[in-house]
């Protein structure tokens, strides 16, 4: 009977399940999508329980597709959009208020209040992150002071806290394990990643209780069993947990200490792994912890970019000028350039360097002459701009130029932009046969949990390039279009 692996995927605008074989090949997938709320400008909600039932069924759809029973899968990976924070009531299990996302930005004012006090430099030294909206502390902190009696119950010990992946291995445990791993502990601002321990000064200065914690455990070991009444009545492992974009690294086998991916997804994620050292960054980088495996842990620096495939969704769902994202590449060919039109998508702020909750998007350069097939392919190029800040921090940081840059994620499928990215970067781009490496990350961390695989070594072996984009641009011309978006940047940012 052949085995498998099961790879949850709990992305900020789907849930996906997806079936791995031994060879780390895809067998099936099942997709949904769930609803964004905004309830007023820059916040972004999710429902925590809709995200549980949509992860429920593509579970069962991506067994029936690929036509395996439960008893086949010999473990369950779990990764997820991070950050994003859930809290429920103790005794019922149920959420008492909407998950609030990463990308949200309700808790700007508690983050100024604390940078007011000085404390960046406290939590930037202990968690490696900084005083902004985008980590989990301030919003469950929001969420203590907002709802009606939530202060009181989590006081008495009656809530608890999670990032997506604890709300699920809780809900697929039927609420036996409230746990969390080393990659997703440190994208909460109340993680000192270097004592791997919820600190307690931070907690204090977050007015965050101690017990609503979930327990820090490694990225691959075995947390709990599923009960079997929401498995087809067979209880599986759940045998790995890594936030989304490091177990993108993970599955993208970057392994030594100087390799890194970029993730295109709703946002941009690059990280460079940086081995058993947390380097700190001079350039607005975080240090974070890449995971924990075979009882070590290992950093990585990371530039986060908040708005990147999402850019795409506006121009589809807010605009309305494209039908679906594909086509974005379709109108971006039909003109050799933007003619000087930029688009800075700072709708949420923006991260990496700048680190400016307060920006908004704008727009350069437009004309008389301005079509809409201009329009579209300025939004895609500010992806690659924005990657290209992120990549100048990294190696002015690490001092390490990259060889190549791995990339996936959904934006990848894009030949144009991913041509361009390596244009503008100047470096090859490296774009692997699996597209989906959060997933498959994911699922090797569970298969090494449970011996489906027996090491990192006989998992980097699986990875494959599908093709190199390397890069074509004269050097002058890349100088001159990207001076263009950093003037860009900086007139979107004296306009607040
Ligand atoms: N061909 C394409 N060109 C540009 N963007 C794309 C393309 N296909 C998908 N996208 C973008 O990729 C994102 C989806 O990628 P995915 O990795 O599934 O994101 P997430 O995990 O954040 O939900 C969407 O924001 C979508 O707009
Ligand atoms: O859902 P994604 O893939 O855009 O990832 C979101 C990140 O984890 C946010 O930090």
């Amino acid at each position: 009977m052949e085995k498998f692996i099961l790879s949850l995927d709990q992305g900020t605008t789907s849930s996906r399940a997806i079936l791995f074989n031994h060879k780390g090949e895809i067998v099936a997938t099942a997709q949904r999508e769930f609803e964004q709320f905004f309830p007023k400008p820059g916040w972004v909600e999710h429902d925590a329980n809709e995200i549980w039932t949509s992860v429920l069924a593509c579970m069962a759809e991506v067994l029936r597709k690929a036509d395996v029973t439960a008893e086949q899968v010999v473990g369950i990976g779990i990764t997820n959009q991070r950050e994003t924070a859930v809290v429920w009531d103790k005794n019922t299990g149920k959420p008492i208020y909407k998950a609030i996302v990463w990308q949200s930005r309700q808790t700007e004012e508690i983050c100024r209040d604390l940078r007011d006090k000085g404390y960046n430099e406290l939590f930037n030294e202990r968690t490696g992150l900084l005083l902004d909206p985008y980590f989990s502390g301030t919003k469950v902190k929001w969420i203590l002071d907002n709802v009606e009696g939530a202060r009181e119950k989590a006081d008495n010990g009656e809530l608890l806290f999670g990032t997506i992946d604890t709300w699920l291995v809780y809900k697929l445990s039927g609420g036996k394990a409230h746990v969390t791993d080393y990659s997703n502990a440190s994208r909460t601002l109340m993680f000192n990643i270097y004592d791997l321990k919820w600190d307690e000064e931070l907690l204090d200065i977050l007015t965050v209780p101690k017990s609503m914690l979930p327990e820090v455990r490694q990225s691959s070991e075995i947390y709990a069993n599923t009960i079997d009444y929401h498995f087809f009545g067979f209880e599986v492992p759940i045998a790995g947990i890594a936030g989304d974009q490091q177990a993108a690294l993970f599955g993208q086998a970057c392994y030594d200490k100087g390799m890194a991916k970029n993730t295109y997804g709703t946002g941009c994620f690059m990280l460079m792994n940086t081995g058993a050292e947390g380097v700190k960054s001079k350039h607005g980088l975080l240090t974070t912890l890449a995971w924990g495996v075979d009882g070590k842990v290992e950093y990585a620096l990371e530039g986060s970019i908040f708005v990147a495939g999402s850019a795409i969704q506006w121009l589809r769902d807010g605009l309305r000028i494209i039908d679906n994202a594909p086509e974005s590449e379709d109108y971006a060919a039909k003109v050799d350039s933007t003619e000087g039109v930029y688009v800075v998508p700072a709708f949420v702020g923006l991260g990496t360097p700048y680190w400016d909750s307060e920006a908004r998007g704008a727009v350069f350069g437009l004309t008389r002459g301005t079509s809409k097939e201009h329009f579209v392919r300025a939004t895609l190029e500010s992806l690659a701009y924005q990657t290209k800040d992120v990549l100048d921090a990294m190696v002015a940081d690490s001092g390490i130029n990259l060889k190549s840059l791995r990339v996936d994620g959904g934006a990848v499928k894009n030949n144009l932009l991913m041509q361009f990215q390596s244009d503008i970067l100047g470096v090859p781009v490296d774009r692997p046969v699996v597209n989906e490496t959060t997933a498959l990350g994911a699922a090797y961390l569970a298969g090494l949990a449970v011996g489906f695989w027996s090491g990192k070594e006989e998992i980097a072996k699986q990875w494959q390039n599908e093709k190199t984009f390397a890069p074509e641009l004269e050097e002058t011309k890349r100088d001159e279009l990207y001076n263009g978006w950093k003037k860009a940047v900086a007139a979107t940012r004296t306009f607040k």
